[in-house]
């Protein structure tokens, strides 16, 4: 079975379920997934217990392989893991960081991971970067090369937190290409969105999470409804066709129930 499965995912800190036997469907190679909802619903914690990171129960398969059981340098190999943020007091410069990503547990010579790294950083448009330290970066630079750490090893599942949280539009748009692109050519894409504008435009996907479960998920359309959107964020929404057919959310306020 070719794809992400991920069922019955539970997570508790301390006392407190935030994660209760949460599914997802089965995520294709070839798609883009948002994962979307409120603060605090669990996309991070669900991003991490998928990668591995995070102690969970349930159960997560990625082409029908148990991920629990795969070895952790195996997995590095498989999985690329954008976080929300980079640390900002990191010594390294960018191109250091990103060979580093590259390296992990890895036996390259350095010029290859020179070159395979500084290939990533140019995709992304950010090779004038290369030489700057991580520390003296902005926000958004530091995301873009976030980017670059989590795809410079080719993983077959790509796991992003917010990936688009501190860009300007040019660099969205560069980002959720490369993301396409990506999935284009057989990847796994799993992102965290809170924009739903760039969800309904980019995802072919979206999982609504709440209540420490999906509450509900499909293509954007489906899923991006007044109703469900009321229910998950309390807003009161309206969804538009605009040109070239696609959906746009248009927030009035908060929803009075009633
Ligand atoms: N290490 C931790 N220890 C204790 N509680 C935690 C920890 N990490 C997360 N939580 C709690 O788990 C809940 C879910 O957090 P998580 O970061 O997964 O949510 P999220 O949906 O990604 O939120 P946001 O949209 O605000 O980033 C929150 O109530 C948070 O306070």
């Amino acid at each position: 079975m070719q794809g992400l499965l991920a069922q019955g995912i539970s997570v508790r800190y301390g006392a407190r379920s935030v994660l209760a036997g949460l599914d997802l469907p089965l995520l294709r190679p070839g798609e883009v997934t948002v994962l979307a909802g409120p603060n605090a619903a669990g996309k991070s914690t669900l991003l991490r217990a998928i990668a591995q990171l995070q102690p969970h129960g349930g159960q997560v398969l990625l082409d029908g392989q148990d991920l629990a059981h795969v070895p952790m340098r195996d997995r590095a190999r498989l999985i690329g893991f954008m976080p929300q943020s980079l640390p900002s007091s990191s010594s390294l410069v960018a191109l250091e960081s990103v060979i580093a990503a590259l390296r992990a547990g890895e036996t390259l010579g350095a010029r290859q991971a020179d070159a395979a790294a500084m290939a990533v950083l140019d995709k992304l448009g950010i090779g004038a970067l290369a030489l700057e330290p991580l520390s003296a970066l902005s926000g958004g630079q530091r995301q873009m090369v976030s980017l670059a750490q989590a795809i410079v090893r080719d993983p077959r599942l790509l796991l992003l937190d917010e990936p688009t949280s501190a860009l300007d539009l040019a660099r969205q748009v560069r980002l959720l290409s490369e993301l396409r692109r990506l999935a284009g050519e057989g990847r796994i894409v799993v992102a965290v969105l809170h924009d739903l504008a760039l969800a309904a435009q980019w995802a072919d996907r979206i999982v609504l999470i709440h209540g420490g479960h999906t509450h509900a998920e499909g293509a954007p359309e489906q899923v991006l409804t007044p109703q469900l959107l009321a229910q998950v964020y309390g807003v009161e929404a309206r969804v538009e066709r605009c040109s070239r057919g696609r959906i746009m959310v248009l927030i009035d306020g908060e929803h009075a129930p009633g």
